[in-house]
């Protein structure tokens, strides 16, 4: 799976319209956070990731960390993908795994200023059965872990895609302007983004900006699979 664009963050079925018809591959679902600050119920989520399209995905970000829960609740949703943003551990992801086989997984890999070892760990103990990494940034300020914003040093996430042996998203602080640079500095598989992609007055994803950054993720992964002799999806 090479050059896959999530947006993240889908407030309504008015938002999920405009990012596929903008042309991404995937859909954030931002479900069961610590803060309880979820943009959408559970139900319009359902109704959401019911009307998707075959080509196009709904995925659930979330914080469970339990594999009965997570697998649980990716069934109640209806979503063939999950992106889990907590301390879920090699054991509760080997469970997920036999308990939902056909779940495609994605682990956070949340880069801080000093944690690059412990990353390295969570790859190498994780990556049995995880379908894809994704890279985030962390906000010391408030402690959040996603839809911060931020960039984070990006030869950590080049460093994180040397070494895994699955595929890698990279997200944090992406934006049209400068995702064609992310992407041809960390060479992942797949690229993410949530607050760059929203009008500012409005909280909402922005048409221009969603056209945007898809065209320059699009034109960085054909550029960068050219030069790797590989073929863009
Ligand atoms: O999207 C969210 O609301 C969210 C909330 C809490 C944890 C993670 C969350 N999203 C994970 C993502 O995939 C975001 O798109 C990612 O953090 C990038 O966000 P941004 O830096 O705003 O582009």
């Amino acid at each position: 799976m090479y050059g896959l664009i999530q947006v993240a963050g889908i407030i309504d079925q008015a938002e999920a319209d405009l990012i596929i018809e903008e042309g991404a591959d995937w859909l954030g679902f931002a479900l069961r956070l610590p803060a309880k600050n979820e943009d959408l119920s559970e139900a319009d989520a359902a109704a959401i990731v019911k009307a998707i399209q075959p080509g196009n995905k709904g995925v659930i970000i979330t914080y469970l960390t339990e594999a009965d829960e997570i697998a649980a609740f990716c069934a109640e949703i209806g979503v063939s993908a999950i992106q889990l943003h907590g301390d879920v551990t090699p054991a509760e992801l080997s469970r997920l795994r036999t308990l939902a086989p056909d779940l495609y997984v994605l682990k956070s890999l949340v880069v801080k200023s000093d944690n690059i070892d412990e990353l390295r760990t969570i790859v190498e103990t994780s990556a049995e059965w995880v379908d894809m990494f994704i890279t985030d940034s962390f906000n010391p300020a408030t402690g959040a872990k996603g839809a911060t914003g931020l960039t984070h040093d990006w030869s950590v996430s080049a460093e994180l895609v040397r070494i895994s042996p699955k595929p890698l998203m990279m997200a944090g602080g992406l934006t049209p302007e400068n995702v064609a640079a992310a992407i041809e500095a960390v060479r992942p598989a797949a690229v993410d983004a949530h607050t760059g992609l929203e009008d500012k007055a409005t909280r909402r994803k922005d048409r221009e900006k969603v056209r945007v950054f898809v065209q320059e993720a699009r034109a960085a992964f054909a550029r960068v699979a050219a030069e790797d002799g590989r073929s863009a999806s």
